[in-house]
């Protein structure tokens, strides 16, 4: 391009060779081809090749989010004024070095294209004005000030997205239905079929990293933890998920959505580490917070475990194999549908349970999922997810807990006397004593009665429960302008709704992702196998189960309530009997006596900022001194500090090449 530089200089640029060149954004036509074209023009000051300049062709606006190396803003591209997202990467002058998360996130993003994957639209830099390279906005502060060492950015401008899930469910004007959630979740599961498909695993499924535009079309986002993994994509050959055949860094996944098999410290994963973070997305969206809250490393196993119940030997065989097996000695019986049977029936809890299979094995795979009968069952996934058009970000996330904690100071009209109203529960509330390292929202049973009463979750809520809601767009009280929701039994005409199976639905989901290892069981029911091997939940004309007492295959009724699921499901030929779980009452205030009042307040309490890594726990309502004194603590201390050891060797052996961003680059591909 400059045949006049010197050769020195030509050399430096280039290293931040990221495209094509491409200097003016303008786009022209040639009218003789009818083709349009880019006229490539490089200007005096503009020094890195594939990169246009930020000064004078985007305008950095509000704040939309914290990244690891830099910040995310909305912003503007001057000459055509749209809205763009601006993900903001610092590089240090001095040291020069370009951080390895971001080079991998350009790098995979580039390769991808979906209409649920968000789109790198292209990068930009900033150069800082001592250099004779020009002027940036961001760095002039950065002299004046000469406190900070100079630094230059890149920017990656992104499409502008209207919301991401973690702001939308913390929202409290956005009132997710059931048909909502499944119509999201499809998307969801569509993304991660492409991109498992194309052989990258995403490592970092979580709320804040799906995003939501204006049209209701979900753009999965933050490759940044991304990676190509080895061995052929999901197949028959592979159940349970793809790129089992090499060794990766188990420090991967923000800790509340880390899989078990990575808490256990297995380097042998798959793209099951996506599903699980499915998994704790989708049950999100209904308790409107992270599920899987652990503090520490260990402790997300513990959580793990209390939800889903500490797997037998037949439940998981490879886990006593995994570096942290010594957590699988824990006693948990698991509460995943006293936690969650509120919100789904069996169908839907059980599509959950198999999205958080603990065996990775026997988790779905994304295209064996998205034929689950729960999208096929009532209600049916919305053809579009209709939000109100209300920017909603994991940073606004704080605002919304302001809001929600001034309207609970506003005090209730006077009810009759002798009721029970919402202003007596909340000053009963109020008296009640804090628990120790939590913040000011009520902890007692009667504060979380009165939060109850203001529950964003007015799609499960009592018709009662509904009418006292602050923020329900039912209420008459609502303190916001909201978009009419609908009421609990509302069902939007067929017209608007979608089937998998429709050959002719108006979605794109209709039933055409490959099937893959587990998808059979998936598929429609007469696709199923009769006989013995085939019992199947899903199996609606062989609902039989193999009856242990009788050695025999019933094949005609419906198998007995305690009957092990996996022996329904997953043991096809022989049923294994299930290990007698100790019924030993684990350090576990979840399995104490709780009223369904009360599960609602605690999960609708957004105490913390965002989603990202977590700090500390959501609530704390036990002391110390209770916790030590619970039975069965001191020998989970004992488990716990071996596990301690375990994961200290581990991470002592790898020291977080994916979390610090100091990864080395054959980690890449
Ligand atoms: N294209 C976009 N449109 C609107 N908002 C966006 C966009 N991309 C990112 N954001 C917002 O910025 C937040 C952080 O973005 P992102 O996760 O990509 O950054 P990150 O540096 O990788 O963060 P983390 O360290 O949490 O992984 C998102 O949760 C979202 O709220």
């Amino acid at each position: 391009m400059d045949g006049t530089r010197p050769d020195a200089e030509r050399k430096t640029e280039s290293k931040y060779k990221i495209g094509k060149v491409k200097q003016i954004p303008t786009v022209q036509k040639d009218f003789k081809s009818g083709l349009t074209y880019i006229e490539l023009k490089a200007g005096a000051d503009e020094k890195v090749y594939g990169c246009t300049k930020f000064a004078g062709h985007y305008r950095e606006e509000k704040k939309l989010g914290q990244g690891t190396f830099g910040e995310v803003y909305k912003g503007v591209h001057l000459e055509t004024q749209r809205q763009v997202a601006m993900k903001k990467i610092i590089v240090n002058v001095e040291k020069d070095l370009f951080p390895i998360t971001a080079q991998r996130e350009i790098t995979i993003l580039r390769r991808l294209d979906h209409k649920n994957v968000i789109k790198l639209i292209e990068m930009v830099y900033d150069y800082p004005p001592t250099t004779k390279h020009g002027s940036g906005t961001n760095v002039e502060h950065q002299q004046t000030s000469g406190k900070t060492p100079l630094t230059k950015s890149f920017y990656m401008i992104l499409p502008y997205m209207v919301s991401d899930l973690s702001g939308i469910l913390h929202n409290p004007r956005m009132n997710l239905q059931l048909s909502d959630i499944k119509n999201l979740m499809l998307q969801l599961l569509e993304s991660i079929n492409y991109i498992h498909c194309q052989k990258f695993m995403h490592r970092d499924i979580k709320t804040a990293n799906i995003l939501v535009d204006h049209n209701g079309v979900l753009k999965l986002a933050d490759f940044g933890l991304a990676r190509l993994y080895y061995g052929s994509p999901p197949n028959l050959k592979y159940p349970g998920g793809a790129g089992a055949g090499a060794k990766y860094t188990s420090v991967v996944v923000t800790r509340w959505y880390r899989a078990p098999e990575l808490v256990l410290g297995d380097k042998f994963y798959t793209t099951a580490v996506d599903i699980w973070g499915v998994g704790c997305v989708f049950a999100e969206c209904f308790e409107k917070k992270p599920i899987l809250q652990g503090t520490t490393d260990i402790d997300q196993g513990h959580v793990i475990f209390k939800l889903l119940g500490t797997p037998s030997k037949e439940d998981w065989p490879s886990a006593e194999l995994l570096p942290g097996a010594e957590l699988t000695k824990s006693k948990y019986l698991g509460n995943l549908k006293e936690r969650f049977g509120s919100f789904l029936d069996e169908t839907g809890l059980d599509f959950l349970r198999n999205l958080l299979a603990l065996d990775p094995y026997k988790r779905l795979t994304a295209m064996s999922a998205v034929h689950h009968p729960f999208f096929k069952q009532e209600p049916l996934p919305s053809a579009k997810l209709n939000l109100p058009c209300e920017e909603s970000h994991e940073a606004d996330i704080k605002r919304y807990k302001e809001e929600m904690q001034q309207a609970m100071s506003q005090k209730a009209p006077t009810a009759p006397r002798g009721h029970v109203t919402e202003s007596k529960i909340s000053s009963a509330a109020t008296q009640m004593p804090k628990a120790p390292g939590h913040n000011n929202f009520p902890k007692g049973p009667a504060q979380k009665a009165a939060a109850a009463t203001n529950s964003y979750r007015s799609n499960t809520m009592a018709p009662a429960q509904r009418q006292v809601s602050r923020y329900n767009g039912n209420s008459g009280n609502s303190g916001f302008t909201s978009k009419a929701s609908y009421s609990n039994n509302y069902r939007q005409s067929d017209q608007y709704r979608f089937h998998p199976d429709d050959a002719g639905a108006p979605s794109s989901f209709a039933a055409r992702l490959p099937k893959g290892p587990q998808s059979s069981r998936f598929q429609r029911t007469d696709n199923i196998p009769t006989g013995p091997a085939a019992y199947n939940s899903y199996g609606q004309k062989d609902a039989g189960y193999y009856d242990r007492s009788k050695q025999t295959f019933n094949a005609t009724e419906t198998p007995p309530r305690n009957y092990a699921r996996h022996e329904q499901f997953h043991d096809r030929s022989v049923a294994i009997p299930r290990q007698p779980r100790n019924d030993t009452k684990p350090s576990n205030y979840e399995t104490q006596p709780q009223t369904q009042i009360q599960k609602q307040a605690t999960s609708q309490v957004p105490t913390h900022r965002n989603s990202r890594l977590p700090t500390e726990p959501y609530t704390h309502t036990r002391t110390q001194e209770q916790v030590q004194n619970e039975p069965g603590s001191q020998e989970m201390k004992q488990t716990s500090s071996q596990n301690q050891q375990n994961m200290r060797k581990i991470n002592e052996t790898e020291k977080d090449k994916d979390g610090s961003g100091t990864r080395d680059l054959a980690d890449l591909y």
